[in-house]
């Protein structure tokens, strides 16, 4: 199945502009809009994790608002599970749960379990399908020792997996993750993912993330969606996204002595060399596995690690290959795709983006 046969989350031309007001002098008031969502559609099929990125202020937040019906679009068409979720918020929470990297919804001075407690009333889940869910999120997320801690006393780590236990114990279709590897340590991290891995696989759970880490995209999503000043600027798979930009990652070599730039194969290239460690970048697109091959069977290897763009300099890359398409482009007559929908070809080629109007 695919996303735009069947849509579980469906946006069509979906807007939010909120009205802002600033003090530009004494009694002096004016009034501005921020368009903070514009003409946004796509469609993500019931079982699908997509990573949904994009800059600061880019309007992540204010989308996955409206999918979970805290903010009302200002114009087009939202739909979760066929359910209008400003219409009907409280319908659509028993199918949706949300986690917030940033902020907690367990209780601060509670015990973990505590916090459980009061959702298994509030969602008035039936208390088999407490029980069952229950022990198996705090198996899965290796909670059995955290249960009558106070939430406060949790490390940040700790903390993420009781949120993401409280976001699920309800059974919901679709999970929202809004950074939820943010300032955890590796171990931690590869525990989250680990997990949403197989909850995915084993519940067929829909996730939206959205991150500033690439590696949760590389390792949980196929499909990701960027998103720029409110428009959807990319749909299709990561590697799509590096290729677009001409993104690059970075090969760390540690040899045993010092010696000459390694010799690498093009377009992989030294880039610094300090002592016996060595840069080598190369197309984040590509595979590091012959490049690191390669470097062993001829070089004194000590050690090794792959370091990841910075997702905003591969959005930024991007963004900036695409203004210099369109500039090639009005040279060559070819017509744009404005209006198009991303979402509605989801296949594994990456897609143009919808060409954005110029001011
Ligand atoms: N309640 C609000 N009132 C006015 N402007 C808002 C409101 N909420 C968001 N905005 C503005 O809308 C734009 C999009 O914000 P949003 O929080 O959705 O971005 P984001 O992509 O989630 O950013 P970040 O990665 O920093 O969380 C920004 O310009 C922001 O200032």
């Amino acid at each position: 199945m695919t996303g735009s046969e069947s849509g579980f989350i469906e946006l069509d031309g979906v807007e939010k502009v909120f009205e802002v007001r600033r003090k530009t002098g004494f009694m002096k008031r004016e009034r501005r809009q921020v368009r903070a969502v514009d003409s946004i559609s796509f469609r993500v099929a019931s079982g699908e994790m997509v990573g949904y990125i994009g800059p600061n202020g880019a309007g992540k937040s204010t989308t996955i608002k409206m999918l979970t019906g805290i903010l009302t679009p200002s114009a087009g068409r939202v739909r979760v599970a066929g359910i209008d979720p400003s219409r009907d918020r409280i319908r659509l929470a028993h199918r949706i749960g949300v986690v917030f990297g940033q902020r907690t919804t367990l209780w601060w001075d509670l015990p973990l379990i505590d916090s459980y407690r009061l959702m298994h009333r509030m969602y008035r889940i039936p208390d088999a399908r407490y029980r069952e869910n229950l022990d198996r999120l705090v198996e899965l997320l290796g909670l059995a020792d955290l249960l009558d801690v106070p939430v406060r006393q949790l490390s940040l780590g700790q903390r993420m997996r009781g949120d993401i236990a409280a976001a699920l114990l309800h059974d919901p279709e679709v999970l929202y993750l809004d950074e939820p590897t943010i300032g955890l340590d590796v171990v931690s991290k590869a525990k989250v993912r680990e997990f949403l891995r197989e909850l995915n696989a084993e519940r067929g759970t829909t996730v939206l993330l959205t991150t500033h880490d690439l590696q949760d995209i590389e390792q949980l999503c196929k499909r990701v969606m960027v998103i720029d000043h409110g428009r959807l600027m990319y749909d299709g798979p990561l590697t799509g996204l590096h290729e677009a930009g001409e993104s690059e990652r970075t090969l760390v070599v540690d040899l045993e002595r010092e010696l000459p730039p390694i010799e690498a194969p093009a377009p992989a290239r030294v880039v610094r060399v300090d002592g016996p460690r060595q840069w080598l970048a190369f197309p984040a697109a590509e595979s590091a596995a012959p490049l690191v091959a390669r470097i062993a069977e001829r070089y004194p290897l000590v050690d090794l690690s792959v370091r990841e763009p910075d997702i905003e300099a591969v959005i930024a890359k991007m963004l900036h290959a695409m203004e210099d398409n369109r500039g090639d482009d009005r040279g060559d007559g070819r017509e744009g795709t404005r209006g198009d929908h991303p979402g509605d070809t989801p296949d594994d080629t990456p897609k143009p983006p919808p060409e954005r109007a110029t001011a």
